[in-house]
């Protein structure tokens, strides 16, 4: 079993080795100092995983779990003070009604000082110095993508503590479930008769109650328990002002209503009869930072802006036009100038649309269809775009109605999809169904076992469609496949607006406002072909389509239905999206796939093997085709990035 992780950060072992230096070895570092206060968890981490590295386990499931256990201690201990601190400076709050108007702004400071010095105060009983300085953003974001669960993963394995090695696999995986690594490990832990199935437990559970209550209202109202989705939406609501509460309390002082503030505008009115307008209007903006749509203010700052116009200084100082800054918050004197940078931003970005919407991606369109009775319904010219297809007649009605009873039935016996939530939209539930659970499910006598290998070859003939069809000159593997429903919620689609699945790029995160498509996590940056095979049409909505860089302008559109599969290039020139689904079921198989063999889907390689010890033999071996690798080159010189190094905290796009 080969269960070491590959993905070990490549900068979590530089910032260790630069630690390294820091830090004077084996001085026996527990979660307490020896002043009995809680130690740096940052510390304690390195060190764990300096044990690690040295393949000392026994130390580093020491250290790690300190590190997590101490950071956890930490951070109640922010949360008590927090509280203890609440009131703390209430009595400068209360002069501030009555006293001089002018000292506004000193009094509120003073009360944020007391309040911080009694919040630092109550923290430094508990926690050694050391610790109380920040930690760097590389430990949160360790901590935040649950990396040291990662670690621990190994360490117990290699300590032969299966059980808390499940455990821990578990942890990381739900907040990194596009893992591949960890995924086959948790179905090897799973096979081990002597893991238990308790121990596949989410150790970080606490911090993510609020979803599954939220999971649990969903449940409730789809099946018409409206009893209980009231009960259950009340805890969600509580739960999550719970969490942010929570949150805040870790970054930022209690969250008060500031004092009313008539005195404040005195400060304004005063410089204004003082006959400074420039100080007026300075002061005008605060305030209108923390209160952006105080009428009096905004008026106030329209007359002075207007007096002072032609002042070139006091222009200088208005705010920079942006593409976000809502229109009415801006002073009318300036929206003049805030329109015109706008448009010439426009212009500039419509200008260079020409240029950007070239699709570097080494795929073109246009080849052969290679599969009898298939035929090209659409191609870039019908979608309006660049490397663009829709296909007809892939499946049979039979193929679909045996997809879709398959759906059905694996849906019913256990949401396939490890995340649960409805990702898109709070309207429609969400259900997916990948290759290997369709086999584990038949494995169980759950679903049919032909359907489950239906569900497999489908797969293999659209990889030969988009093969054939989007011509490159290199090897091409599935990345991630899924068959994927998405119903609407009865009673919950009154009203609704949003998309079922919002417009989106496949391999980039698209910013709409610069039309730029960002290739980094948490997108799927691997990601070559995208394929989409519908097996229905009885549903209402669920229209795919394609739009401009905008997101808004819409450049075609898909109606889904058995057997058509929409093909294209899954990066900045096919952004893409789906419709509300408001009445029925809509499904689909989704596949992805990609040039870059280490990001081929390792589960479907699995089910493929356990097929074959199976004696069924369910698809031909993976042919290298020699003539494509040997013209290649672009996946060897083309730089690419380098996210499967590490852990990335990446979902998988739904
Ligand atoms: O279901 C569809 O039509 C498209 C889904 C999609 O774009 C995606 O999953 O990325
Ligand atoms: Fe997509």
């Amino acid at each position: 079993m080969v269960l070491h992780s590959n993905t070990v950060p490549v900068y979590v072992a530089s910032l260790f080795i630069l630690n390294c230096v820091f830090i004077t070895a084996g001085s026996g570092l527990s979660s307490e100092s020896s002043s009995g206060l809680l130690a740096p968890h940052d510390e304690l981490y390195y060190r764990g995983v300096r044990a690690y590295f040295r393949e000392d386990w026994e130390r580093a499931a020491e250290f790690l779990e300190k590190s997590i256990s101490t950071r956890d201690m930490l951070l109640r201990t922010r949360r008590k003070c927090h509280d203890e601190c609440l009131t703390a400076g209430d009595d400068k709050v209360s002069k501030l009604d009555t006293e001089d108007a002018t000292l506004w702004d000193l009094g509120i400071l003073d009360w944020i000082q007391v309040q911080a010095e009694c919040v630092r105060f109550c923290v430094g009983r508990s926690v050694s110095p050391a610790a109380l300085l920040p930690v760097s953003s590389d430990i949160e974001y360790e901590f935040g993508t649950r990396n040291p669960y990662n670690y621990l993963q190994v360490t117990y394995y290699r300590l032969d503590k299966m059980d808390k090695a499940a455990s821990a696999a578990h942890t990381f995986f739900v907040a990194n479930p596009s893992h591949l690594e960890m995924r086959n490990n948790i179905e090897k832990y799973r096979r081990m008769i002597r893991v238990k199935d308790e121990s596949f437990q989410d150790r970080e559970r606490e911090q993510e109650q609020h979803w599954e209550i939220y999971d649990a209202a969903v449940l409730a109202e789809s099946s018409s328990d409206w009893v209980k989705a009231v009960k259950k939406w009340k805890e969600c609501v509580n739960e999550t002002i719970k969490q942010t509460e929570e949150c805040r309390a870790q970054c930022e002082m209690a969250p008060r209503v500031l004092p009313e503030e008539p005195e404040n505008a005195h400060g304004v009115y005063e410089r204004a009869a003082a006959g400074d307008l420039k100080g007026a209007v300075k002061t005008l903006r605060s305030l209108l930072l923390f209160y952006p749509t105080d009428s009096d203010s905004l008026n106030n700052m329209e007359l002075y802006s207007q007096t002072l116009e032609g002042d070139t200084e006091a222009q200088e100082t208005g705010p920079m036009p942006d593409l976000w800054t809502p229109e009415d918050v801006v002073p009318e004197s300036l929206r003049e100038t805030w329109r015109a940078e706008k448009e010439q931003l426009h212009e500039k970005l419509k200008q260079g649309q020409k240029v950007e919407e070239v699709d570097d991606s080494g795929f073109y369109a246009g080849g052969p269809i290679p599969v009898v009775g298939v035929t090209i319904t659409m191609d870039d010219q019908g979608l309006n775009g660049t490397n663009r297809a829709v296909l007809d007649g892939v499946l049979s009605q039979s193929e679909c109605d045996r997809m879709m009873q398959l759906a059905t039935v694996a849906a019913s016996v256990g949401d396939g999809y490890r995340g649960r939530r409805s990702p898109h939209t709070p309207h429609e539930k969400f259900e997916g169904l990948t290759v290997l659970r369709a086999l584990k499910l038949s494995q169980d006598g759950l679903v049919k076992q032909s359907d489950a290998k239906l569900l497999h070859e489908i797969g293999e003939t659209v990889k030969v469609l988009m093969d054939s069809y989007f011509r490159s000159h290199s090897h091409l593997y599935f990345a991630y496949t899924h068959l994927v429903c998405r119903s609407a919620i009865p009673g919950q689609q009154e009203g609704r607006s949003d998309l079922s699945h919002p417009v989106h790029v496949d391999n980039c995160i698209l910013e709409p406002e610069t039309r730029q498509c960002w290739r980094e996590a948490p997108a799927f940056t691997h990601r070559d072909l995208s394929a989409v095979l519908y097996l229905n049409d009885n549903f209402e909505g669920g229209d795919f389509f394609f739009t401009d860089r905008d997101t808004k302008t819409v450049t075609a559109k898909v109606k889904p239905s058995c057997g058509r599969l929409v093909g294209f290039t899954s990066g900045p020139v096919n952004p893409h999206g789906v419709t509300a689904v408001t009445k029925g079921r809509r499904c689909a198989l989704a596949l992805w796939f990609t040039t870059e063999k280490p990001h081929r889907d390792m589960e479907r390689e699995e089910a493929e093997a356990l097929w074959a010890a199976d004696g069924q033999i369910v698809v031909k071996e993976e042919k290298v085709d020699t003539e494509k690798s040997a013209r290649s080159g672009r996946s060897q010189g083309k730089e690419r990035s380098k996210e499967r190094e590490r852990v990335t905290g990446r979902r998988d796009e739904l």
